[in-house]
């Protein structure tokens, strides 16, 4: 009651889960050398949705200033990071950034999001990095029933390419195979006079599962050096992680850009409980662009801190004491406090349930007694 559908209240718990969720990946971006940058919750449109980037107006929440522009609530961090950083020290290669975005294309309009940013660097050490660094923040979460998806934007460029097929068609086909919607595949490409390419389109619905699948279609497209670059490449961010001692990954090479600025490797995680996404990124060069510098190579990634505050443990619970006081006694009570400092310590002037703490002290007026 009282607020609009898709805003929510937070309460208790939860917040304490989330602050701890921040806390921790705080603690490990910093130690690996990445610094805080923040910007502000209200932007101009024009930041998220001019052709470099290509948001969609319609999943911003937006107004008209007194100027007739614009206005939205941040709906992205990556890219309003991209527009701070321009007027940054160039030294400065890795950033990090919590805080809500928000967007009309999910449940509710805000989410929080923990993430990190890598630019300018070189792009293997951006990927490494990046990846390296999901694993680290995950294991100081003490999360580990997590599966690592690798994929990459140029596959389904190349069919696209050699499809010849509109702008508009893309678009969908890239929505089908998000969905793996085999039959809508098949609908859209049904049209072109391609029908082999049409097949391999379709088949990469199901190009999913373990590394294996990257000898599979190291085979099958053996006579495309392009495709052969891709799946080397995907292998060796393997051969890394899996040398770090991480081993759960998996390839979708099937995988469509979910944010029309990524072009290259993308990840995400999953955690294996719940299949819920607990982080996603990937490289997005051509972000840098419309800042007239075509040169500047950008990966990064996001976890959401409101699916991982849901999955870490609570903390060991701490003792409830109660200090039952009047006003007289107040200041007394509040002194009691230090005696009892790894517990919870209630103030209260009323008899309080005595099973909703471990111990109720009466504190009572010495001079009085
Ligand atoms: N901004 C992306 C995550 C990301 C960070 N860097 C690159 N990608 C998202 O909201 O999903």
């Amino acid at each position: 009651m009282f607020l609009p559908a898709g805003s929510q209240d937070q309460i208790g718990e939860k917040l304490d889960r989330q602050a701890k969720v921040i806390q921790s990946f705080r603690t490990v971006v910093k130690d690996r050398g990445f610094k805080a940058i923040e910007t502000p919750v209200v932007e101009y449109a024009q930041t998220f949705n001019n052709s470099h980037v290509g948001m969609k107006l319609s999943h911003m929440l937006k107004w008209f200033d007194r100027d007739g522009e614009i206005e939205v609530l941040r709906p992205d961090w990556t890219t309003a990071i991209a527009r701070a950083i321009m007027n940054q020290h160039p030294k400065q290669l890795k950033w990090f950034y919590q805080g809500s975005i928000f967007r009309q294309d999910k449940n509710g309009f805000e989410s929080r999001q923990a993430g990190i940013e890598i630019v300018r660097a070189d792009p293997y050490l951006g990927e490494i990095e990046s990846l390296f660094t999901a694993v680290d923040v995950l294991s100081a979460w003490k999360i580990d029933n997590y599966l690592i998806e690798l994929g990459h934007t140029a596959i389904f460029d190349y069919f696209i390419q050699e499809l010849g097929v509109t702008d508009d068609t893309k678009k969908l086909l890239r929505t089908a195979l998000h969905d793996k919607k085999q039959d809508d595949v098949y609908r859209l490409v049904d049209q072109t006079n391609k029908p082999s390419i049409a097949k391999e389109l379709v088949e990469l619905t199901e190009a999913y599962g373990d590394k294996t699948i990257l000898d599979e279609y190291k085979q099958k497209w053996g006579n495309r050096p392009e495709l052969i670059e891709v799946i080397n490449h995907l292998q060796s961010l393997i051969d890394n992680l899996e040398a770090l001692g991480y081993k759960n990954i998996i390839i979708d090479l099937g995988r469509v850009k979910q944010l029309p600025y990524y072009s290259g490797v993308m990840f995400r995680g999953y955690l294996t409980s719940t299949g819920e996404t607990c982080f996603s990124g990937g490289r997005y060069d051509q972000l840098y662009d419309q800042f007239g510098d075509d040169k500047i190579r950008a990966i990064g990634l996001a976890f959401d801190v409101d699916v991982l505050a849901n999955h870490i443990k609570d903390d060991q619970t701490k003792n409830k004491v109660c200090l039952v006081c009047t006003p007289k006694t107040h200041v007394k009570a509040e002194k009691m406090r230090k005696d009892f400092p790894d517990s919870v310590v209630d103030i209260t002037y009323e008899q309080p349930n005595e099973e909703d703490y471990t111990k109720v002290i009466t504190v009572r007026d010495e001079v009085n007694q």
